[in-house]
């Protein structure tokens, strides 16, 4: 970065670095977000780090103090760091910034006893796509059986303080750990292994209960921040305000609010802004800025506190008229001196920038924000599953009927992450047999999908298969011929396929099948069936032939197979039938394709 195009009026500063927190379900996101909190509140005067609307700040002093000798304070220019406090890869994806993420950097929390799990490799993918550097948190090293826990000490201390069968638990979960993260294609090591921080990922060893390996946590954060980010952390703190829509939030005494993360610029109590929205960008006056009031004074009336201008990085509650049809994810920008309609063509290209690619024969997606919505396309296309319409917002009665103009049944489906389905939508899905799927899971829901997709293809196919002739190749037995004709009742024997009654019955002359006549009847050791496999032995009575003249002792026969049939299970049946039903297939139709090498295709 040079500073010589810097613009005069500019303010140039360093902002701080916002670090989400992911992974999978219960491997302890939460306990760490509070562990830190809590020790810096401990560990900070009162006041230290402050509560921000959706974030907490923790500055540099506050993470020198809890990580004691791991941080030189002198090492570092950047002024702490910004957590945002809700946990999970689904606030993450929410939370873009010009195209991509607003999280500068991630901690992937993961249950050293548990390792990789559905969410954690759901999460890994998205710090690839998003290209975010991060971390891995190997949490609950304090559950190793026989572990000597010493409150919130950093980690190497407390591993050498440990019995050796401590240690050599907690050593093999550890590798175990680098071993799955090597098979995502990432090298990892032990943090303090690590010398480039860009090309191998650190893990740290932590428990969110007793605090160990809680400062090596924020070391490693703030120095891969200071060494990596730095450039990127350059802001005009004091030019016009950018940031996402966290959330679209519902406050008494202001109707709706957008709880808003900042991450460029500042924002004053008295400016135009623009924000992304369900049908075109949003124009309004912010009305009011708030911030939540201090911890202390949490018991007064309002929990907010008004403020005149707040700057990045920071969260902030932005109070303005016309936000009913604001988005979560959605980028907000304040207007400033410059023109609104650049400042709309801004966010319109941002929003464009969301991947969802849609097609004209798919199936319906409904999210909760445009970060979650684009990683549930993009999933989706990696399944090869089509997307007819993908918005945000809940399923409402139009959604269904859109969802009835999928020509495939198998399309005529909505899957909804994390949005409600408003009572008349669900009744009218109910009318018109639209199948809803919902979940706050994305791989939960992609994964009921698609077996929801299995079985239906399964009772088609077998629908198909009832309603369709099968190959089958017989041959009548010498000295079986139990009456001449009317019908001529002949003993075969099966030789591939299955014998049903009431099927044409056809032999070969020439290569062309002549049929001879009709299964009138099938008995097997005395018994009448419907149908006889290969391998046995039954009599068959055939209505039209003379045992002598159409057919004989000997003969082959066949169970005619219409053209269109033969061509189904050739293309696309052919693994869905018994080896011996093939093989009878593969016959019939060399036999026809001597004659006619387009049969069947
Ligand atoms: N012993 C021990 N328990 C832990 C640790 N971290 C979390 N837990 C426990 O594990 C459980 C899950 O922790 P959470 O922090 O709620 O996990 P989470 O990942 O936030 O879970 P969700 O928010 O449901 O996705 C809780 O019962 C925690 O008390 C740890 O380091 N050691």
């Amino acid at each position: 970065m040079s500073d010589t195009d810097t613009h005069e009026t500019e303010t140039r500063s360093l902002r701080t670095p916002i670090v989400a927190v992911l992974g999978h379900v219960d491997h302890g996101k939460t306990s760490l977000l509070d562990k830190i909190r809590g020790s810096t509140v401990i560990e900070g005067e009162a006041g230290a780090i402050t509560q921000h609307i959706g974030a907490t700040a923790v500055p540099l002093d506050v993470v020198s103090k809890v990580a004691g000798k791991l941080v030189n304070p002198d090492d570092f220019d950047l002024p702490g760091l910004l957590f945002i406090d809700t946990p999970g890869h689904h606030s993450f994806t929410t939370l873009r910034s010009r195209g991509g993420a607003l999280a500068d950097i991630a901690i992937l929390v993961v249950d050293v006893n548990d390792g990789f799990q559905p969410q954690t490799v759901e999460a890994i993918n998205i710090l690839k796509q998003s290209q975010t550097p991060f971390i891995v948190a190997a949490n609950k090293i304090d559950t190793t059986p026989g572990w000597n826990p010493e409150m919130d000490a950093p980690v190497q201390q407390t591993y050498e303080a440990q019995s050796d069968r401590a240690r050599s638990t907690l050593d093999s979960s550890l590798y175990e750990l680098i071993g799955e993260l090597s098979d995502a294609g990432f090298s990892a090591d032990l943090y303090w292994r690590v010398q480039n921080f860009q090309n191998n990922i650190g893990v740290v060893p932590v428990s969110a209960e007793t605090g160990e390996g809680v400062p090596d946590v924020l070391t490693v954060l703030m120095g891969l921040a200071q060494r990596y980010m730095r450039e990127d952390m350059e802001i005009d703190v004091a030019g016009p305000g950018a940031g996402t829509v966290l959330e679209v939030k519902e406050e008494k005494g202001f109707g709706t609010t957008l709880d808003v993360v900042l991450y460029d610029g500042t924002v004053r109590a008295d400016e135009t802004i623009v924000v992304g929205g369900m049908n075109e960008p949003i124009v309004t006056d912010v009305r009011a800025l708030l911030k939540p009031r201090p911890l202390a004074e949490i018991r007064t009336e309002d929990r907010f506190e008004k403020v005149d201008s707040i700057a990045a990085a920071a969260g902030v509650k932005i109070a303005a008229p016309n936000l009913d049809e604001a988005m979560a994810g959605a980028p907000v920008r304040v207007v400033r001196d410059r023109e609104i309609e650049d400042v709309i063509e801004e966010v319109q290209a941002e929003l464009a920038e969301v991947e969802v690619s849609t097609q004209e024969e798919g199936i319906v997606v409904k999210a909760d924000t445009l970060g979650s919505l684009e990683a549930i396309v993009s999933t989706l296309e990696e399944e090869e599953i089509p997307v007819m319409r993908a918005e945000v917002g809940d399923v409402a009665p139009r959604d269904i009927r859109f969802a009835t103009t999928a020509e495939e049944p198998k399309h005529r489906t909505i899957l909804a992450f994390n949005v409600d389905v408003l009572a008349d939508a669900a009744d009218e899905a109910e009318q018109r047999d639209i199948r809803l799927f919902d979940s706050d899971v994305i791989y939960q829901l992609i994964e009921e999908y698609e077996e929801y997709v299995d079985e239906m293809e399964r009772a088609q196919q077998q629908t198909v298969l009832d309603n369709i002739t099968r190959p089958a190749r017989f041959r009548i037995l010498e000295d079986h011929v139990f009456r001449q004709n009317d019908p001529a009742v002949v003993g075969v024997e099966i030789m591939s396929g299955t014998v049903r009654n009431n099927s044409f019955v056809a032999k070969f002359e020439a290569n062309e099948p002549k049929r001879v006549g009709t299964l009138k009847g099938i008995q097997e050791q005395g018994d009448d069936v419907d149908e006889a496999r290969a391998g046995s032995r039954v009599s068959v009575a055939i209505d039209g032939p003379t045992v002598g003249r159409q057919i004989d002792e000997g003969d082959e026969l066949w169970i005619e197979l219409p053209e269109k049939h033969a061509k189904i299970l050739e293309q696309e049946l052919s693994e869905d039938i018994p080896g011996d039903e093939l093989e009878a297939l593969r016959m019939y139709l060399d036999k026809q394709r001597k004659r006619d090498p387009f049969w069947g295709k």
